[in-house]
């Protein structure tokens, strides 16, 4: 039996069994009839017989009004944590701490929160002297490391569409502003972001500028705290979609802007036309993206190049590879038969001749290097033909070759303007933070090799949370000979082992099958991280 008066607020366990099951938070409107009724977080109501609410439990004081810190809650458990971030959000305070860790919520919205004045408020102060927010971490990193002269590293993760890549970019812009110098490396640093995204960034259903690549950005300071360079390191670009795109997705932002920004002449000179005329674009049904206009980024894409120092001549031999990769989509191929074997031939079209042309090669070689396979072997070269099967995967192979090419390309002329290689003098002085942002865990219908790799990277970055937040802080205690209560926590480690420690792991066998032809294979990864966590 429980006794409970007005205005008192509980959990109650609604066991609805739906996927992530919690008890919600609810308040007591009613109870001078012989039920209750309470009113719970979502706004449903609910009648409750006193003697009969084994469902119920009181709340923590801690948990009605929330805090900051979510090591403070009485109820430190899911349904805690999440009623805190929930309560939070609603009054639009998107950060919480818990501890030394920073949990954002994506607001979906622009808030008031990040103008010249809360840099300034946030600069050279202590953590918890202000509300949480993602310019106290930045401080404290840049104060850090100022004081222990030593560098430091920001881990960014969450799921899809979480906002790490906007996070990421938020402490770059305070670091920038407090660092103080408003110079040309400064600019160039920053300007460094639109070309990534526009190459390496995408409409998925989750996020409508989904990053497809990994990047550690380190950004180097000098002895003043001054910013003097930073280096950019890319993982694991998805190529994939550079030829092939799930429905309501799009390939990357590059090829919409560049049909939507140029101008009809620079269209002209390359046979392109609109973003609908091409397969590579117009796959997922979807050319267009609300909220982005393409015609507009193509032209802060543009500026940022100049900032990066990408000569005219180097746009526009990226234009032109970008441009050969969509005609290459629109080839076309006819099925034949050579001395029964199944063979193809590329339809000689004006997609064929321009791709040629802009890849400055012979159309005759193209058509024949996308429909034979040649092997030499012992000073002979064999000859044999493609089924169209194999020719269309070898024309995608190509294309996304070029672009992954094209794309670490472009990481290493952005470093070429921005990294300074430390001189042995520097090197003493020289301190740095890190920034990590991943693409974040996703789980679609269906789940390709794409997504395994992802949410891989994924699970490894949990292992470090769970390494620095459980295992190293546990076997601190115990070598202190701390007393402490052993902590529960899910540790993903297994999982990591059976995907790839070596010898015998999934990837391992993945690896040796796909070394068969025809192989299929279709894993499914569940990711469950909701937050962007910093
Ligand atoms: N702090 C914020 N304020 C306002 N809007 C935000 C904020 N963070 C994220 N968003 C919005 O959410 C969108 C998705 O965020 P973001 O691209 O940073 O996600 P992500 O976690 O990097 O996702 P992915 O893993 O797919 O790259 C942004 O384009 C922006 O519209």
């Amino acid at each position: 039996m429980v006794i409970l008066r007005q205005g008192d607020y509980v959990w109650m366990d609604l066991k609805t069994g739906r996927e992530f099951d919690v008890p919600i938070g609810a308040v007591v409107k009613l109870c001078d009839s012989g039920q209750i009724q309470v009113v719970d977080d979502e706004g449903n109501e609910h009648w409750i017989f006193p003697h009969n609410a084994s469902h119920i439990k009181p709340m923590h004081p801690t948990s009605i009004h929330g805090v900051e810190d979510m090591i403070r809650l009485g109820d430190l458990n899911e349904a805690g944590i999440l009623r805190n971030l929930l309560i939070r959000y609603r009054e639009h305070l998107i950060y919480t701490y818990t501890g030394s860790i920073l949990v954002a919520v994506n607001p979906y919205q622009l808030l008031p929160i990040y103008s010249p004045e809360q840099i300034r408020l946030y600069t050279n102060k202590k953590i918890g002297e202000m509300p949480p927010h993602i310019f106290a971490i930045a401080d404290n990193c840049y104060y850090n490391m100022q004081r222990n002269n030593r560098d430091q590293c920001c881990i960014i993760s969450g799921e899809s569409g979480a906002g790490k890549t906007e996070s990421t970019k938020l402490i770059l812009q305070f670091l920038a502003a407090i660092s103080g110098q408003h110079s040309w490396i400064e600019q160039q640093v920053l300007e460094a972001n639109p070309i990534l995204e526009a190459f390496g960034n995408a409409k998925t259903i989750r996020n409508d500028n989904s990053s497809r690549f990994g990047k550690y950005i380190d950004i180097h300071f000098n002895k003043r705290g001054a910013i003097e360079g930073a280096k950019i390191e890319q993982y694991l670009l998805e190529k994939s979609r550079v030829c092939r795109q799930a429905q309501d997705e799009r390939n990357y932002h590059v090829f919409y802007c560049m049909l939507k920004g140029m101008t009809p002449e620079q269209k002209k000179k390359l046979g392109l036309g609109k973003a609908t005329d091409y397969n590579y674009l117009a796959m997922g049904n979807c050319t267009t993206c609300d909220g982005r206009d393409d015609s507009k980024e193509y032209a802060n894409i543009r500026s940022a190049m100049k900032v990066l120092m990408f000569t005219d001549t180097e746009n526009w031999e990226i234009s032109k590879l970008l441009a050969a990769i969509l005609h290459m989509g629109n080839l076309r191929y006819e099925a034949r038969m050579y001395d029964n074997l199944d063979a193809c031939e590329v339809v000689r079209s004006a997609s064929l001749i321009t791709a040629a042309s802009l890849l400055e090669v012979d159309p005759q070689d193209v058509m024949n290097c996308l429909t034979s396979r040649t092997i030499i072997t012992r000073g002979e070269t064999v000859s044999t033909p493609l089924s169209m099967e194999q020719a269309l995967d070898v024309r995608d192979a190509f294309v996304k070759g070029i672009y992954g090419r094209l794309f670490v390309w472009i990481v290493e002329k952005i470093n070429a303007a921005i990294y300074r290689p430390p001189s042995h003098e520097l090197q003493s002085v020289r301190r740095s933070i890190g920034l990590l942002d991943i693409f974040g865990f996703e789980n679609f219908t269906v789940n390709s090799f794409e997504q395994l790799c992802i949410n891989f990277a994924n699970e490894n970055l949990q292992q470090f949370f769970v390494r620095h937040v459980f295992k190293l802080e546990q076997e601190e205690y115990n070598l202190e000979n701390i007393n402490w209560q052993h902590i529960e926590f899910t540790d993903n480690q297994d999982a990591l082992d059976m995907i790839a420690v070596k010898p015998m792991n999934i990837i391992s066998l993945i690896d040796e099958e796909s070394k068969f032809p025809k192989v299929g294979f279709g894993p499914t990864v569940h990711p469950s991280h909701p937050l962007c966590v910093i």
